[in-house]
């Protein structure tokens, strides 16, 4: 996730420039801890003396250990701990999103890591998120700099390593897991959030259920957690303006503050200091006292927060399915759409790939086979190519899947005869089919009859296939759809000799 600090390709941003920005960002940024001790969770890699906090307290450690790679769940710290390690003495951060950069970037980046070190004695901290997105070249373009210690290279990711990062790399790098946080790291990290004043500064309060239901929809994200309750926290504040008598406004102190309607028990507003929280996401409830934040407030919150497409999230599988579904419907320009907003979301293109290649043998199948042709020699192009042209087999894949004919009745007779086997249908294998390559199978009448289909009329012979309790039974039922027809045509011939 590209952090709102940092969200240029890359960026070099010094940590006291932060605080002058900091009152209009997200409170998910605003509550980045700042340095190891507010890190909440993850306790198995911040023991004392463990490599995580050698190298975030400034020592580089063994040589060769000083580069790591966080593997975790989205939300849990991976890009927070790469900014308190970057917090170090004579440390510079710089972040590189493997979505938009390329090579020519990182080499960019490991010159200027090389001139900062030898002429201002400072070390750089490369962080690189989602470092499965780069491809081999791009992941090999990392190797010098690491190797020989021009930079520190924090990368981060959220697929196993093993299969989306360079041997080299790893060899290379310290590998850490994160976990996803328990509920109760994310409850003191609200707690946190409610009372601190780069946070929401006491203006609110969360009822219990609220509490409850944000922590159960987090799913062990921390940004998920305080993106929805900034969110909540704005639609109580939205609430509670509303149910203010008419008159109130700001430059009203607590005393002129008359108390919110009686009958509406959702308004726990109380006499409190006059408090402004402009950073409370456009809640400045000053005049209004403490709001409690209800569990309605959390649910309202949740409908906009899954607004934007979350790559992990629900947004994610609904873009996805709606992808599927328009290219099975054959509404190219509905799949185009989807596709868009993958894309322009940073999906992994190689997830998309094999989505269409699952698409084109799942909804196009013998109606038309070089949908599927199609699909992976897209699939192999993105591999090799990468973003942004990978986009253009995408969208060529996506066109010819939807366009074309569509049968899926191949899999469909798979799944049927699957599902009698299953169901113990297929007795033995008729004899004239079986092995009769070993010695003594003749005996056994292995063998014995079979018809060489190459040596009858059109190359088909005329004997059973099937298991005897099975003769006759069609599986595959051709569509007529597309190519399909032909097969259907010719099937009933088939079947007509073979079947005699
Ligand atoms: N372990 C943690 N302790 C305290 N706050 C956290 C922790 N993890 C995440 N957060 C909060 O959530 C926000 C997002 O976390 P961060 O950017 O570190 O997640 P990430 O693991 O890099 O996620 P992604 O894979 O989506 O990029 C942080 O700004 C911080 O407010």
């Amino acid at each position: 996730m590209t952090d709102p600090l940092t969200g240029d390709l890359f960026s070099a941003a010094s940590h006291q420039e932060e605080g002058g920005r900091r009152r209009h960002m997200p409170l998910a940024v605003r509550m980045r801890p700042r340095h190891l001790d507010e890190i909440v969770g993850q306790q198995h890699l911040l023991e004392q003396g463990s490599p995580l906090r050698v190298l975030a307290e400034g020592s580089r450690g063994p040589a060769g250990a000083s580069s790591v790679i966080l593997y975790g769940p989205p939300g849990t710290g991976k890009t927070t701990l790469a900014h308190v390690i970057a917090r170090g003495e004579s440390r510079t951060f710089v972040e590189l999103s493997a979505i938009r950069a390329g090579v020519k970037d990182v080499r960019r980046v490991m010159d200027q890591a090389l001139e900062d070190r030898d002429l201002r004695g400072r070390t750089t901290v490369l962080f690189l998120d989602e470092i499965h997105r780069f491809n081999k070249a791009q992941q090999d373009a990392l190797l010098p700099g690491v190797e020989n210690g021009w930079v520190i290279l924090v990368a981060a990711t959220t697929e196993n390593p093993s299969f989306s990062v360079v041997s080299p790399l790893l060899s290379r790098s310290l590998l850490l897991t994160l976990r996803p946080l328990t509920d109760e790291d994310l409850s003191g990290l609200i707690d946190r959030a409610l009372a601190e004043e780069r946070g929401l500064d006491g203006a609110f309060t969360l009822d219990p259920e609220a509490r409850g239901h944000i922590l159960r929809m987090a799913g062990g994200d921390a940004r998920r957690v305080l993106t929805t309750l900034e969110a909540a926290a704005a639609v109580a504040a939205g609430r509670a303006e509303q149910h203010a008598p008419a008159g109130t406004d700001d430059a009203c102190s607590d005393e002129d503050s008359p108390e919110a309607d009686p009958g509406d028990s959702d308004s726990s507003e109380t006499d409190s200091p006059e408090r402004d929280s402009p950073e409370a996401g456009g809640a400045t409830p000053g005049h209004l006292g403490t709001i409690t934040i209800t569990s309605e407030d959390a649910e309202q919150a949740m409908d906009h927060a899954v607004q934007r497409y979350d790559r992990d999230g629900d947004q994610h599988y609904d873009i996805v399915s709606a992808f599927i579904k328009s290219l099975r419907g054959s509404d190219p320009d509905a799949a185009l759409h989807y596709l868009a907003r993958m894309v322009v979301a940073g999906e992994d293109p190689r997830f998309i790939a094999r989505r269409l290649v699952i698409a084109a043998g799942e909804e196009v199948g013998m109606a038309d086979p070089s949908a599927l042709q199609t699909a992976v020699a897209a699939a192999q192009a993105v591999q090799l190519i990468g973003m942004p042209e990978a986009r253009i087999l995408l969208a060529e894949a996506t066109v010819h899947i939807a366009t074309a004919p569509k049968s899926n009745a191949s899999y469909r007779a798979l799944d049927a005869a699957i599902a009698d086997v299953r169901a113990g249908k297929g007795g033995p294998v008729p004899l004239h089919l079986r092995d009769a390559h070993y010695a003594g199978a003749h005996r056994l009448g292995h063998g014995r009859s079979y018809v060489y289909a190459h040596d009858e009329p059109h190359h088909v012979a005329a004997q059973q296939y099937p298991p005897d309790d099975l003769v006759g039974v069609d599986y595959y039922r051709p569509t007529g759809n597309g190519q399909e027809r032909a097969v259907a045509e010719r099937l009933d011939r088939l079947r007509a000799i073979t079947r005699r």
